[in-house]
């Protein structure tokens, strides 16, 4: 997979080629390119942005910088890309997106500031046939889209083959099975008087699946009705409907 990010902060994305995503850089998994967006201004301040029409507070990004900056980009490769504008009027990023994601040859990443990015860019990268997601990684406002790229960077590379030592890490995901993850313990057998549930150290693994199912149902339904809610029919069985 290459990953392309377009962005007036390069050094945000810096900690893309740390560890596990340093790693997957290294062995060939994934190809990373940061851009400069200021790369394609034309006039001696490089401005990137200006005031809203319409009025309001803040600035909006310039499409003439966008345009040239996507066209430029996508050129330096000619595998089919998915263009990601992370937004807080987004649909929410989930598992499921990173999920998808993994199918994607290419992804290039364009991070918005200040008001986002002149509509107009999304618009005409759509009537280009271009696959184009407007993503948002919570119900909250960041002052800049790289915080978001790098989150969902992690998300998706994770999940590519070869990148995690263990790949079952990601089939016991919380969210793989449309639960939250149970709770989890290592060594000390007890620690400031709290011990390991009985149960995680019997040896018994039927037991044991049944436990750690058992309480991700619980955490599930305490913290995340709506997931439990939205959980295909099948998805539980008589075991678990008698929890
Ligand atoms: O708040 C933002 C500002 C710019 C780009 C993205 C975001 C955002 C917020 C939540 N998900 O994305």
């Amino acid at each position: 997979m290459r990953i392309d990010v377009i962005t007036i902060f390069p050094g945000y994305l810096a900690p893309l080629r740390e560890a596990l995503l340093g790693r997957a850089i290294g062995a060939g998994l994934v190809d990373l390119a940061v851009h400069d967006l200021r790369s394609w201004t034309r006039d001696v301040h490089q401005a990137v942005d200006d005031s809203p029409y319409g009025g309001g507070p803040g600035m909006v990004m310039r499409p003439q910088v966008w345009g040239e900056a996507l066209d430029a980009v996508l050129a330096l490769d000619e595998r089919p890309a998915r263009i990601v504008v992370p937004t807080p009027a987004g649909r929410p990023f989930t598992q499921a997106t990173a999920q998808a994601w993994t199918g994607e040859e290419r992804l290039v990443f364009a991070c918005g500031r200040y008001e986002g990015i002149d509509q107009r860019v999304v618009d005409d990268a759509r009537r280009r046939d271009l696959p184009v997601d407007e993503v948002s990684i919570g119900d909250y406002v960041l002052v800049g889209g790289e915080v978001a790229v790098l989150v969902m960077v992690e998300a998706v590379v994770r999940l590519l083959p070869g990148v995690l030592g263990n790949p079952a890490s990601a089939q016991q995901d919380s969210f793989s099975d449309g639960l939250l993850e149970g709770p989890a313990y290592t060594r000390p057998e007890v620690w400031r008087g709290l011990a390991v549930p009985e149960v995680l150290r019997s040896g018994n693994h039927a037991k044991i699946a049944r436990w750690r199912r058992d309480r991700a149902l619980e955490r599930t339904a305490q913290r995340r009705p709506d997931l439990l809610a939205a959980l295909p029919e099948d998805a539980l069985d008589d075991a678990d409907r008698a929890f």
